[in-house]
């Protein structure tokens, strides 16, 4: 079968992007992940797949697949990238739309400017939603429950990282480290992403708080290694960083791959996340 594609990215997480409005595509964890190798497929750090919905009152269906195949819950600079294609292709002339996940429901938002908005949903901070196996563990200091140790094995030593867990619909684990070129992202990373606290493994998430506006920010991502840029991480590490006291809403993120821009009011409310997608090339593969 011949499959039509579209090459993304959105401050360098790349995508392949599939219009399956017509009629859905169903392909195994092996076949998502061969179109994704950089090697032997196209090469993606996720494949989005666009579909009509189920639910009444949204636009689309979102499905997400990482690098390794795995489908999973969310993708926020996926997200912008799938607005793109929906009104570059002529799917919609809405400027707003809503889009069924995984985990919910979405609602992008395409500027006057061409920038793209997205409300991600309140983030989920209860560690049994992550989910975060907590049992046992107490918070950074009595009475916090923002932060959590976690004995992590590295070779034949173990050390504890300090780290907030946040649910975007996608779990993460975001710790605040002095300089994110010099940290740890390859070796601690992984570990964390299988660690066994976390049942469904986890985005492993490295802040440098620049100021109280403005962080630099590193994602381990699960699934799929270290991206140039992780959306549900920036809104993540922010609601973390506005949790523990270290930074204040709107916060700018620097990735390695591009800006991203987060707003936050608050437990219980939304997270607005905003930045760049870009097209980059189209073309037809055989699966
Ligand atoms: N790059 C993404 C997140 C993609 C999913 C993630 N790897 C997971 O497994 O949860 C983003 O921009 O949010």
């Amino acid at each position: 079968m011949k499959l039509k594609f579209t090459k993304m990215h959105g401050a360098g997480n790349d995508f392949i992007v599939i219009d399956a409005t017509a009629a859905p595509i169903e392909l195994s964890p092996a076949q998502w992940q061969r179109l994704a190798d950089r090697r032997f497929g196209i090469g993606a750090d996720q494949i989005l797949v666009v579909q009509q919905p189920a639910t009444e009152g949204c636009d689309f269906k979102y499905r997400i697949f990482n690098n390794d195949g795995s489908e999973v819950e969310q993708c926020g600079n996926g997200a912008r990238a799938f607005v793109k294609f929906v009104t570059e292709k002529g799917l919609t002339s809405k400027s707003s739309i809503r889009v069924e996940t995984m985990k919910g429901i979405i609602a992008p938002r395409l500027e006057a400017d061409g920038s793209i908005t997205v409300d991600m949903g309140a983030p989920r901070l209860d560690p049994a939603e992550v989910p975060f196996d907590a049992a046992g563990l107490a918070g950074w200091a009595e009475g916090d429950d923002t932060t959590w140790p976690l004995p992590v094995k590295t070779g034949g030593s173990s050390k504890t990282v300090f780290i907030s867990v946040v649910s975007m619909g996608n779990p993460h684990a975001v710790q605040v480290v002095d300089n994110v070129d010099t940290a740890p992202v390859a070796e601690t990373g992984p570990l964390i992403e299988h660690h066994p606290r976390f049942p469904a493994r986890v985005n492993a998430g490295f802040m440098q708080v620049v100021e109280r506006h403005h962080i630099r920010l590193r994602v381990h991502e699960r699934g799929a290694g270290e991206t140039l840029a992780c959306g549900t991480g920036a809104c993540a590490a922010v609601v973390a960083g506005i949790r523990r006291g270290l930074l204040d809403s709107p916060v700018r993120v620097s990735a390695r791959g591009g800006e991203l821009s987060i707003a936050w009011a608050g437990p219980g409310q939304p997270v607005f996340l905003s930045g760049p997608a870009v097209t980059v090339f189209e073309g037809e593969v055989e699966v």
